[in-house]
């Protein structure tokens, strides 16, 4: 198993790069890309951690060596939010390093599994596929957003709310990556009932968790450790389902298109990456009102993904 980390040498990536090297399988290789001079030494340095994952470190001129073999590409490359800042800020910069990665995954590694992880998802992912496309090699079953840091957060504020074993804690979250457009189904959460007042604070606590972080590092970046965390869970889950297990999972998919082109939800994963899209089932009132009010958002945003690239 080969997994390639695009942007290698940033605060997810190094955390990223870190928990891949200890919990890939054995005999999986780990290469680590980024424009920055210290990718190298970051790829040494985690070189000398005992397990058996092999890592290579590629420089700014050395993109198609990191991707050549790829089973599985994750992207954390580009700006991350300052406070005062909304994801869709980071469009005009991050949009730019997207399309430049995604041209080197359509002509080294077209088969590969891709989650991206640059903000802003919402519209970052459309701009792969629109790659993709272009270069004949779209497949929607093998690109995702990565969603799970809404998920992991959902179920740390909700074990921590309801003083519960955040082992057993299992929250739905669809949607999409930014602000209203991430959409907790608290209603589904199984063993816990929840006011309407906790409802209304949960949810927004939950979608509004990036901005808590980032004005904690108070311009010193956005989260990176705990999205480290989450990229590493949702990549062990794709390398299950390549290795044939039975595996779900949440991500930002091209699925049926009900709600819109993109959408974050439940998926079956396999050897080709999604294998079905799950249903998200029944919505209370809340979340069906939640879900009608950001749809507009949502789809803004992935036109302006596929806007920049017809442009
Ligand atoms: N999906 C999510 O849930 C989620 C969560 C947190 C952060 N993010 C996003 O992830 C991105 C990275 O955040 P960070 O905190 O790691 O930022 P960072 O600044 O610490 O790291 C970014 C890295 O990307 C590298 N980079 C820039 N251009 C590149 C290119 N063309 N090719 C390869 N590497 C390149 C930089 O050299 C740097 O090492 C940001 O856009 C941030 O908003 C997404
Ligand atoms: O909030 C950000 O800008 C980073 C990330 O999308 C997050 O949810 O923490």
């Amino acid at each position: 198993m080969k997994v390639a980390v695009l942007g290698a040498a940033g605060g997810i990536g190094q955390a990223l790069s870190l928990l891949l090297k200890t919990q890939l399988p054995a005999g999986s290789e780990l290469s680590l890309y980024d424009v920055a001079p210290v990718v190298p030494g970051v790829a040494v340095d985690l070189s000398h951690i005992p397990t058996d994952v092999k890592v290579a470190g590629f420089g700014r001129d050395d993109l198609s060596g990191a991707l050549t073999g790829a089973d599985i590409v994750l992207i954390p490359a580009g700006m991350p939010r300052k406070p005062g800042m909304d994801r869709a800020d980071l469009f005009a910069v991050n949009a730019g390093i997207i399309k430049v990665l995604a041209e080197g995954i359509a002509a080294n590694c077209p088969k590969a599994l891709v989650g991206v992880i640059t903000n802003p998802v919402n519209g970052t992912v459309p701009i792969v596929a629109e790659v993709f496309k272009k270069a004949g090699t779209y497949d929607a079953a093998r690109l995702f957003g990565v969603t799970t840091l809404d998920v992991i957060r959902s179920e740390a504020f909700v074990a921590e709310l309801k003083g519960l074993d955040v082992a057993t804690v299992k929250v739905a979250v669809i949607g999409g990556h930014s602000g209203t457009t991430i959409l907790p189904l608290l209603s589904q959460v199984e063993g816990v009932t929840f006011t309407d007042e906790e409802v209304a604070t949960l949810t927004s606590r939950i979608q509004n968790a990036g901005t808590e972080v980032v004005e904690a590092k108070a311009g010193g970046g956005s989260a990176t450790l705990s999205m480290g965390a989450a990229a590493a869970r949702f990549c062990l889950s794709l390398v299950k389902g390549l290795q044939g297990e039975d595996v779900v999972d949440y991500a930002y998919v091209e699925g049926k298109g009900d709600d819109a082109l993109f959408f974050a939800q439940q998926v079956r994963l396999g050897v080709n990456g999604v294998s079905e899209v799950l249903s998200y089932g029944e919505l209370s009132a809340f979340e069906q009102k939640a879900k009608d009010a950001m749809l507009a958002t949502l789809k803004q945003d992935i036109k302006e993904g596929v806007d920049f690239m017809a442009s």
